[in-house]
């Protein structure tokens, strides 16, 4: 399959530059999180309050089985590498970019958003040490690393475009 997968930490612009990219290259998106908050009715926050973190693994990882789309954009949710399964599922249909982002823009971004509640629950100690604890699986993952550091969002953009064409030997 020939999908695109945009990886990595929470604030790193999964979601701002893989719907960019989809108006690039036009090919639909789809944002992992806004399909689950679809499908459930329920927002992040209330799905971690309710049914906690592995109920919501459970349903990322059902979402990447059960999805039949191909040739599109899918942003997925910064902690979708925790699980070998869903490793597994991206690299297998797709091309899969990790957006490295510098931890201290990461949390300039993120430190005071609701709605990432493992943020909400956390120190800044604590998210910068999952952010080095996760970094090896998007690097693992990833076909491609796109260093976002002093890169607008449009830069970044058109890079990711001019890497996933170089790939497909386009
Ligand atoms: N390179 C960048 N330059 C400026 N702002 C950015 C950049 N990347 C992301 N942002 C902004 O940071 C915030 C978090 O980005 P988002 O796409 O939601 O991250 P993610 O989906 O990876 O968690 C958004 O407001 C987004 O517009
Ligand atoms: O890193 C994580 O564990 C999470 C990242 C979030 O997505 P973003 O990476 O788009 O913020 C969302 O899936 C959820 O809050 C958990
Ligand atoms: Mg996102």
């Amino acid at each position: 399959m020939n999908r695109i997968y945009m990886i990595g930490f929470m604030g790193c612009g999964k979601s701002a530059v893989g719907r960019r990219l989809s108006f690039l290259l036009k090919l639909p998106f789809y944002d992992m999180d806004k399909e689950i908050v679809r499908q459930t009715g329920k927002t992040i926050p209330e799905i971690f309050e309710e049914h906690g973190e592995e109920y919501f693994r459970e349903l990322e990882t059902k979402f990447l089985q059960n999805f039949k789309n191909d040739h599109c954009i899918i942003s997925t949710g910064g902690g979708v590498t925790m699980r070998k399964a869903n490793q597994k599922i991206m690299r297998n249909t797709g091309l899969v970019l990790f957006l490295d982002a510098p931890f201290r823009e990461i949390w300039r971004r993120i430190h005071r958003d609701p709605n990432r509640p493992i943020v909400r629950q956390s120190t800044r100690e604590e998210i910068e040490e999952l952010h080095k604890a996760r970094y090896r699986d998007y690097k693992q993952t990833a076909h491609i690393t796109i260093r976002t550091e002093f890169r607008t969002l449009r830069q970044i953009t058109q890079y990711a475009a001019f890497q996933v064409k170089r790939l497909k030997g386009e």
